[in-house]
């Protein structure tokens, strides 16, 4: 899979299908539009590739940090590359760019990848204050020489599955939602740091990573997780939070402890995946309490386990 990161002219892209969006979180939505373009590409003989931005429009547009994502960019593109994805064109998103009249835009897509079929979702704006969508593009192609293709609202329980409506479940905690809308559970990837190395000291050592600030937190609270490492998922119980019991004013940490596992993870680069939220965390009285609770929380696991609810 090639990765194009500038608005230039492309020959080797000539001719291709390609799908267009921010694309966060590659949810099941996007994987169908996706999957159309692959699909025609196929039929025709031609590549397909992703047309996408490497930070969210909304961190130009809003003006704000923009929205939480659901998904790192290098996390993104391996999915990409996984989906059979031929190329993926990932520009950074611009003040310059954010005020490109719709008509430029698509002037520049055609100069630069000469594609031959754009497929967009039944949502998609493009252009300055969004004034461009699929009827733009319909119109606009009979005079660059490609055809377009509109996927109508993919939808998951009468609900159009979105960026956004995700966004929202995991900020809830509710990943079973988010999850059933991401098309597998919500994930967090990161290197493992030391922390107070006190989690050892009551038999149950965790793995701490430090997500990026960008990234979307499910809420305070404990989860039966699923953490990866060296290519086994293991079930895991993971806490976000500032460990009240022992810390006073401890950082945001999300620390995981693997069952039935015994090893050195510090270093090492694991994912954590949140299956189910069980608890919101809680300053017990003392480190023996603390430890009871999370023995509880691991017989929940165990049993989650065994039954895969
Ligand atoms: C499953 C799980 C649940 C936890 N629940 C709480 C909690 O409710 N309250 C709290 O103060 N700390 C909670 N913790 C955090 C512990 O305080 C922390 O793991 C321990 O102090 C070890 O920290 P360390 O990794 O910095 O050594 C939890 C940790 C885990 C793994
Ligand atoms: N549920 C869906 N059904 C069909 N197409 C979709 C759906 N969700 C997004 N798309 C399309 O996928 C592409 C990427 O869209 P985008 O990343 O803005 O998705 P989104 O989930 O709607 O995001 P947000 O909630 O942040 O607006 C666009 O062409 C969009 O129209």
């Amino acid at each position: 899979m090639r990765l194009m990161t500038r608005w230039t002219r492309d020959e080797a892209a000539a001719g291709c299908v390609l799908a267009l969006g921010a694309f966060d979180g590659l949810h099941i939505g996007h994987r169908m539009l996706m999957a159309k373009a692959q699909r025609i590409a196929r039929e025709r003989g031609l590549t397909w590739g992703v047309f996408t931005f490497a930070n969210h429009p909304s961190t130009v547009l809003t003006g704000e940090n923009g929205k939480k994502r659901l998904m790192g960019n290098m996390e993104r593109l391996s999915a990409l590359r996984d989906m059979g994805c031929d190329f993926v064109i990932q520009l950074q998103f611009t003040p310059a760019l954010a005020a490109m009249e719709a008509e430029d835009f698509i002037k520049h897509l055609a100069q630069c990848y000469n594609p031959s079929h754009l497929v967009v979702g039944f949502n998609y704006r493009f252009g300055h204050r969004g004034a461009g969508d699929y009827h733009t593009l319909k119109e606009a192609g009979k005079r660059y020489n490609f055809t377009a293709d509109v996927v109508p609202p993919i939808t998951l329980g009468g609900e159009t599955v979105s960026s956004t409506l995700i966004r929202s479940c995991i900020d809830s905690g509710e990943m079973q939602k988010a999850g059933a809308l991401l098309g597998r559970p919500y994930e967090l990837r990161g290197e493992v740091v030391h922390g107070r190395e006190i989690g050892r000291t009551m038999n149950l050592p965790t793995a701490n990573i430090v997500p990026p600030p960008s990234r979307q937190l499910p809420p305070r609270g404990v989860y039966i997780a699923q953490v990866w490492t060296d290519g086994v998922w293991h079930t895991a119980v993971t806490n976000i939070g500032s460990n009240p019991t022992v810390a006073q004013q401890g950082a945001l940490s999300v620390e995981s402890h693997l069952l039935d596992y015994k090893g050195d993870l510090y270093g090492r680069l694991i994912r954590v995946r949140f299956i189910k939220k069980l608890r919101g965390e809680v300053k017990f009285s003392g480190v023996a309490q603390l430890k009871a609770q999370i023995e509880k929380d691991v017989r929940i696991a165990r049993a989650w386990e065994g039954l895969k609810i």
